[in-house]
């Protein structure tokens, strides 16, 4: 009798021919995010993923957090297997299971057989019960059965091997990463654009941070920060390029050269135009920004478009129609939210005019980008050639 964690995962299994490349990238990411927890064998059975300890003492509460963590796992269960199907290591797994419940205080159960080996000369209804009433002349006296409010569903699956388990945690769900190309998310110190990038890495997408840092005005603390909740979304995804861009002679130039109403607006297209190239670079489809309708002057409907104009690649928000209290919700359960809260300076916000334009005419903004053009080419290679790459 071995202890097993079986890996459940939901959208990928109706991917038809593709659905052993989903299954692969899942089990690698698996493989990649189990590392410094000890040793395991990652393998695929019918339809689930086993983690097998080689170790006795593993600490089960860290691997379910890692797993449970992992997009494309819908749940999470620690059982225990037996190589061989039959009655007899059903029974050995099952007793020892309920026995184990026993001590816990648990006395009702209920017993739900999955059988994916047909060849079994039982239907999963005759496990049921023969297990069933097994388990209660074992443990005579000690448990009862309760099939509609049972305090143990008591769960044996029959696959190419025997596993019994009880409690399934809920995993993060989504796409297996890596599996749907890659996009850069524009991270800033805030509370949105950490959710932002996790909400489009949760549907399979590669992604890398892109940070415009403007010292002395925002402090190392503040770029640090940056890095720690790159850090945090990196939990969920195994690892995340943060390109660290200095922005203060950009943002001085602006500030010199433009009108003032419309700093916050140009400065974002400058900012666009950079991450643009940078995605290239690294082969990225896509822009994220953590942007929703209205929530500030840069954020009004008109602001929006006029900022996508700049660039070719289609800009991902996948906070549009959210409210700021549904996004809080996300950082505070993704674990960002208290590293976003924290009170350090955002180069946005030391730039900040008075009185922002909050209804931008395209032509308008590109006269007074104008201003910039025998500058502007220079002064964006030179930053994108001064970036600095942190591995989050
Ligand atoms: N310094 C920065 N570096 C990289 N991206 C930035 C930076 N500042 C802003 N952004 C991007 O522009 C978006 C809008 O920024 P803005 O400051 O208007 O909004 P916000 O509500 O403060 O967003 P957030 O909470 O993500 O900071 C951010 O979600 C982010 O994607």
């Amino acid at each position: 009798m071995n202890n097993v964690f079986l890996i459940k995962y939901g959208e990928i299994a109706i991917k038809g021919k593709n659905r052993y490349l989903f299954e692969n990238r899942l089990v690698d990411t698996i493989r990649k995010n189990m590392k410094g927890l000890g040793q395991f064998i990652v393998r695929k059975e019918q339809g689930r993923i086993l983690v097998e300890p080689m170790e006795e003492e593993v600490d089960k509460d860290l691997v379910i957090d890692k797993l449970t963590r992992i997009f494309g796992i819908i749940g999470v269960a620690y059982g225990t297997k037996e190589e061989e199907v039959s009655m007899e290591a059903i029974k050995r797994l099952a007793l020892h299971h309920m026995k184990e419940k026993c001590q816990e205080g648990v006395i009702s159960f209920k017993v739900e057989t999955r059988r994916s080996d047909k060849r079994f000369p039982l239907q999963s209804m005759e496990v049921n019960a023969q297990i069933g009433e097994y388990l209660l002349n074992e443990l005579e006296g000690k448990v009862k059965v309760d099939v509609h409010h049972p305090e143990v569903l008591l769960m044996i699956e029959l696959r190419t091997h025997t596993y019994v388990y009880s409690t399934t945690y809920k995993g993060a769900g989504g796409m297996p990463y890596g599996t749907n190309g890659k996009a850069s998310l524009l991270l800033s110190g805030g509370i949105d654009s950490p959710v932002a990038g996790w909400m489009v890495a949760k549907r399979g997408v590669e992604i890398d941070a892109v940070y415009f840092h403007s010292p002395p005005y925002t402090s190392e603390r503040a770029k640090e920060k940056v890095v720690d909740l790159a850090k945090k979304v990196a939990e969920y995804t195994g690892g995340i390029r943060v390109h660290v861009v200095p922005f203060t002679e950009i943002q001085m130039a602006i500030y010199e050269k433009c009108p003032h109403e419309q700093l916050t607006l140009i400065m974002r297209r400058i900012m666009m135009r950079i991450a643009e190239r940078i995605a290239r670079m690294n082969g990225n489809m896509a822009l994220i920004t953590g942007e929703s309708i209205g929530q500030v002057a840069s954020q009004t409907l008109q602001s929006l478009v006029v900022t996508d104009n700049v660039v070719e690649m289609p800009v991902f928000r996948p906070l549009i129609g959210f409210d700021k209290e549904e996004i809080v919700q996300i950082s505070k359960k993704i674990d960002t939210f208290e590293t976003s809260i924290l009170p350090y300076e955002d180069c946005c916000t030391i730039f900040v005019p008075k009185h922002p334009e909050t209804k931008p005419k395209l032509e308008s903004i590109e006269r007074s980008e104008r201003l910039l053009d025998d500058i502007i080419e220079e002064m964006m290679l030179k930053a994108i050639s001064e970036m600095e790459i942190v591995q989050a």
